[in-house]
């Protein structure tokens, strides 16, 4: 067999669409939807025929590579070799218990193109060796189409994301696969780029389209959103204090955010609601599931601080929402590192969504690294991440919310692995605050220990983070900064969760200078009077900050 790579047609992945008859809505034709489904901007067709009789089949197979040609869109055939060649089509979909690719291949011509259903990294990497075209990954979501109820089929956008680094350095193309719609679109494609940033080729669809009574609008929906997405340009931002958006005075973020909602635990409702007005912003405090949908159409920010754990279900649909309305979604996974459950709770929101920021201190962060198995360096020969429940001499542990220990030995790398692993911004806070992106890394060393003596000024940090980053999102989109919805949330984000850190440890070193300030009763009312005092002038003034930017 040679292989004739360079004759291969070059085939657009973006929007994939898989067929499947028998979800057609009453009165649609198939060819009638399919036409619809490639004029609103389908980029590939794969045939799925899973019931029919072998001549049905083939009729399907021509009509729809007739009706292809004509609009040069390739055609694969699921699982059947001999249909692909009896219709003339462009290639095969092979699923893990069909013809070996070798086989295949050997049958097809050679420029045909084969595609292979992947579920986990033995899976890629076989493909790989058999020299595939395109891997499909997933299933990313549960889906009607195919029976994903074994253990391990659904692999979330965390596993397509894993399947994706083995592809690193390939030229293996790839596209996600299993309930993707518009609505979980940009979620997927944000979530699943390694820290390299090899991203998807596309994603297959079957019943957003297939289903639909109007395949063309929602063939162009999820087209418009692909090649949003993949205009965004990627790569560091820079930060620096005297930006001139870096820090929004009250009044800005008064007219910017109508909302910084807070799913926040019991024990700090009323400081933090009194922190967000004392911003400039209007808080709300809103738990149950039922409103996360009318709460993330209002423009702001949405803090999800899971800090007493209750009303997971809220929680699932407020960063959903948030998601689908790109709102900045701001992540405080309060005492992570003190429970069994609260770690599986944390694991299951970040599966349902994409937070924009996530904020802990050293225990907390040092638990989600731990949560998602970070093989990381053992430092000084002491302490590794993976290792830190079972190491005696851990720098970093925690007791109930709060942390113990000197803290991580090299934060910076601590922050960057965490922003890309989890492809967010990641604030890690104690003494010295530190920012990534997964690239630049902010240190703030503003502050005062009297934040550390009162209950809950991480959880105003969370809330001074997203009532800056909700402002800066409607600020950009006003702007109409990443207005062709690319981004699941506009503006610089950086930037924001910088300057909701220097907001509330700058106001606490003006609070603490206080002549009526006595210890933590006397410092909170305060540090909520020194929040409102604040002007962009105190902070540029005030702000000890150093940024590193790493070259990869
Ligand atoms: N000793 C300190 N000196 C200066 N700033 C501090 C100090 N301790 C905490 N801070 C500041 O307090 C804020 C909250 O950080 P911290 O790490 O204490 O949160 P936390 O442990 O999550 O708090 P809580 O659980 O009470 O909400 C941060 O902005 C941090 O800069
Ligand atoms: C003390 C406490 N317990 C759960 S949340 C909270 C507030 C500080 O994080």
């Amino acid at each position: 067999m040679t292989q004739v790579r360079a004759e291969k047609p070059v085939v657009d992945y973006s929007v994939y669409l898989v067929t499947g008859r028998d979800l057609l809505p009453p009165g649609k034709g198939y060819l009638e939807s399919l036409k619809e489904a490639i004029e609103g901007g389908v980029t590939l067709i794969q045939v799925r025929e899973k019931n029919a009789e072998t001549s049905e089949f083939l009729e399907i197979a021509q009509q729809t590579v007739e009706l292809c040609r004509s609009h040069k869109v390739p055609v694969l055939i699921n699982d059947r070799i001999d249909i692909a060649l009896a219709s003339r089509a462009d290639g095969v979909h092979l699923g893990q218990t069909d013809m070996p690719v070798p086989m295949a291949r050997s049958l097809l011509p050679p420029n045909a193109i084969i595609g292979m259903t992947c579920t986990t990294s033995e899976h890629v990497r076989q493909a790989i060796l058999d020299q595939v075209d395109y891997v499909g990954l997933g299933a990313v979501y549960g889906t009607a189409t195919k029976d994903v109820s074994a253990p391990g089929k659904i692999r979330g956008v965390k596993g397509v994301r894993e399947m994706l680094n083995v592809l690193e350095g390939t030229g293996v193309k790839s596209v996600a696969i299993g309930g993707i719609k518009s609505t979980n679109l940009l979620r997927v494609l944000h979530g699943a780029v390694t820290p390299t940033g090899h991203a998807l080729d596309g994603v297959a669809v079957v019943s957003d389209i297939v289903a639909s009574s109007n395949p063309r609008a929602s063939a162009e929906r999820l087209s418009l959103i692909f090649r949003s997405w993949a205009a965004i340009p990627r790569g560091s931002k820079s930060f620096s204090v005297d930006g001139a958006d870096a820090y929004l005075p009250a009044n800005v973020i008064k007219a910017a955010a109508d909302l910084v909602a807070h799913l926040t635990n019991n024990v700090v409702k009323t400081q933090s609601a009194n922190a967000t007005i004392a911003m400039g912003g209007s808080p709300i405090m809103a738990a149950a599931a039922q409103e996360q949908a009318d709460l993330a159409r209002i423009p702001g920010g949405m803090l999800i601080n899971f800090g007493t754990v209750e009303e997971m279900d809220g929680m699932l649909a407020a960063g959903f929402n948030a998601n689908l309305n790109r709102k900045p979604v701001i992540f405080d996974p309060v005492g992570i590192g003190a429970t069994t459950y609260r770690q599986n709770c944390a694991e299951e929101l970040l599966s349902k969504w994409q937070p924009t920021v996530i904020k802990g201190n050293a225990a907390e962060i040092g638990a989600l690294i731990q949560s998602e198995e970070v093989d990381f360096p053992r430092i000084d020969g002491v302490y590794t991440i993976t290792d830190a429940h079972r190491c005696t001499q851990r720098k970093v542990k925690s007791q109930g919310v709060d942390s113990l220990g000197s803290g991580f030995k090299d934060p910076e790398a601590v922050v960057r692995s965490l922003a890309q692993k989890e492809r967010c911004i990641v604030v890690l806070s104690g003494p010295i605050d530190y920012i990534s992106d997964g690239s630049t890394v902010i240190r703030l060393s503003n502050g005062h220990p009297l934040l550390g003596q009162i209950t809950g000024a991480g959880c105003m940090l969370g809330t001074a983070v997203a009532t800056f980053c909700g402002a800066q999102s409607v600020l950009a989109e006003r702007k109409g900064l990443g207005a062709a919805d690319g981004v699941l949330a506009r503006g610089d984000m950086l930037t924001a969760a910088a300057a909701g850190v220097l907001a509330l440890t700058i106001a606490s070193e003006n609070a603490a200078q206080r002549g009526d300030v006595h210890g933590p009763g006397t410092f909170l009312p305060a540090l909520i009077d020194s929040l409102a005092d604040l002007t962009p002038e105190t902070i540029q003034n005030m702000a000890k900050v150093e940024v590193d930017v790493e070259n990869k």
